[in-house]
């Protein structure tokens, strides 16, 4: 241990009475996130997540909840969010940027959405602070220790608490990370596939009748193990296969949900923000020729760039209300990730004073590249045409601290995980001129990334 930070703060939290938060951080030697996630396994099941930006440069692992943030209000969801987490924050000494709670969280897709399924008991908004807080930034970790209480015996708690950090951090300093073995799939479903074929020629019917632009349409895989598989082992699995893009991994109750997501929806850093268009797909090639071949017909292709231009028209334009000195490149570039390549075009501004990271998320959720446009018409159709709850899919996932930095990732390349079971989504962007089996199969390789994370086969 190399230093430590403690404070301790009367607060008031809503209508409660008088509450003590206090917080401890030490700054420890580098440590496995993910073993220290596996820590908490017989404590804090159903209590975890874990969150690593795309660039490696931070990661966020939360066992247990210090404090939770949860609302079923539509779309005044995120400012009640917002509002909870400012009347919070604004309580606690911040004199040391080390003293900073993190809240990590997401917004399902869509409120309106009624279909149960396994998204039945998930809240609309489902934010948490971490009672055991890990960080790791560039190459510096630190673990802090979240309480928030009214108890009178507090003081014992949080030296309970401080003996648990002990433990998890020791646990976590390991030489070795451990290694966890592939589930074995009994079954593989693909739930609504003649529905979902058919809904691709009706959403282009509505769409050449001027109903919208453009709406994502997308399905979901069910698929049934010999055993419970563990969020550890699952998670692990997907941090060593997708290194390039955002993981994330959020416990409810009995669920996992979990992903590698390529598509940042917005991340606020001292005031600058920035956000990415990715629409437009095609797989990667055997060869680094047929590679290059793939990814510059997808440049050239007219359907994808028409996919593409709705997705940085919105951007573009959400950005230009919440910010000064926007910057947009002129056309888009490829991402290439391990299954599939996209169109990207990065988006960046200055936020404007009254504009912040919650704020954006609620404009720009759901862009057209999840939604559709126009927004409302997309929404509806989605809501007529898919018969499935996407929850957290294709939704917001992310942190924000107490000085409004923070990132959200749109979840897609997701899965849902009910012990035995596993729920995997993915769809695309429907267009005129969109075709149901090439749809499809665009989707059989979004899939793909979960798939394998499972020990899947690949249906193709
Ligand atoms: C909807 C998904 O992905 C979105 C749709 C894309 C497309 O249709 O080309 C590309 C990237 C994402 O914005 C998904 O992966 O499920
Ligand atoms: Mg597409």
């Amino acid at each position: 241990m190399q230093h430590k930070w403690y404070n301790a703060t009367e607060i008031e939290v809503g209508s409660n009475s008088k509450q003590i938060f206090y917080m401890e951080t030490i700054e420890v030697s580098r440590l496995s996130a993910l073993a220290f996630f596996a820590a908490g396994e017989a404590k804090y099941k159903g209590k975890r997540n874990f969150w690593q930006n795309r660039e490696k440069t931070f990661t966020l692992v939360g066992l247990g909840h210090a404090y939770k943030i949860e609302n079923n209000k539509g779309t005044k969801r995120f400012d009640h969010v917002e509002s909870e987490w400012k009347q919070l924050t604004s309580q606690i000494v911040q004199e040391d940027q080390h003293l900073q709670p993190i809240l990590f969280g997401g917004f399902t897709f869509d409120p309106q959405n009624e279909v149960a399924g396994e998204w039945a008991k998930f809240p609309q908004s489902y934010f948490t602070v971490a009672s055991h807080q890990l960080v790791i930034r560039n190459d510096q970790a630190f673990v802090t220790i979240n309480l928030i209480t009214n108890e009178t015996n507090s003081a014992q708690t949080f030296e309970t608490l401080r003996k648990e950090r002990d433990e998890l951090i020791h646990a976590a300093q390991v030489k070795e990370v451990k290694t966890y073995t592939k589930p074995t799939m009994i079954s593989y479903a693909e739930p609504f596939k003649e529905e979902y074929l058919q809904s691709i020629d009706q959403v282009t019917t509505l769409i050449k009748a001027n109903e919208a632009q453009k709406v994502v349409i997308a399905r979901s895989l069910a698929l049934q193990f010999e055993e419970a598989i563990t969020s550890p082992q699952i998670l692990s699995h997907v941090v060593h296969e997708q290194p390039e893009s955002f993981l994330f991994g959020l416990e409810h109750e009995n669920m996992l949900f979990y992903g590698a997501s390529p598509e940042r929806l917005v991340k606020v850093n001292n005031g600058r923000a920035f956000s990415s268009c990715v629409a437009g797909s095609i797989k990667r090639g055997q060869t680094a020729e047929q590679d290059e071949a793939l990814g510059n017909s997808l440049l050239n292709d007219a359907k994808n760039r028409g996919e593409h231009h709705y997705v940085v028209e919105m951007i573009t334009d959400t950005f230009e209300k919440n910010c000064r000195d926007v910057k947009i490149p002129n056309g888009p570039k490829l991402l290439k990730i391990r299954d599939i390549q996209h169109l990207y075009t990065p988006v960046e501004g200055q936020l404007n004073d009254d504009a912040t990271i919650l704020q954006l998320v609620k404009h720009l959720h759901p862009t057209p590249a999840l939604g559709g446009v126009p927004r409302e018409a997309a929404m509806h159709i989605i809501r007529q045409y898919e018969p499935m709850n996407r929850g957290l899919y294709a939704a917001p996932i992310g942190w924000l601290d107490a000085d409004g930095n923070g990132e959200f990732a749109v979840a897609i390349r997701s899965a849902a995980l009910v012990q035995d079971k596993a729920y995997l989504y993915a769809g695309g962007g429907i267009v005129a001129d969109s075709k149901p089996q090439s749809e499809y199969e665009e989707t059989l390789v979004k899939f793909r990334p979960m798939l394998r994370a499972l020990g899947g086969q690949l249906h193709e």
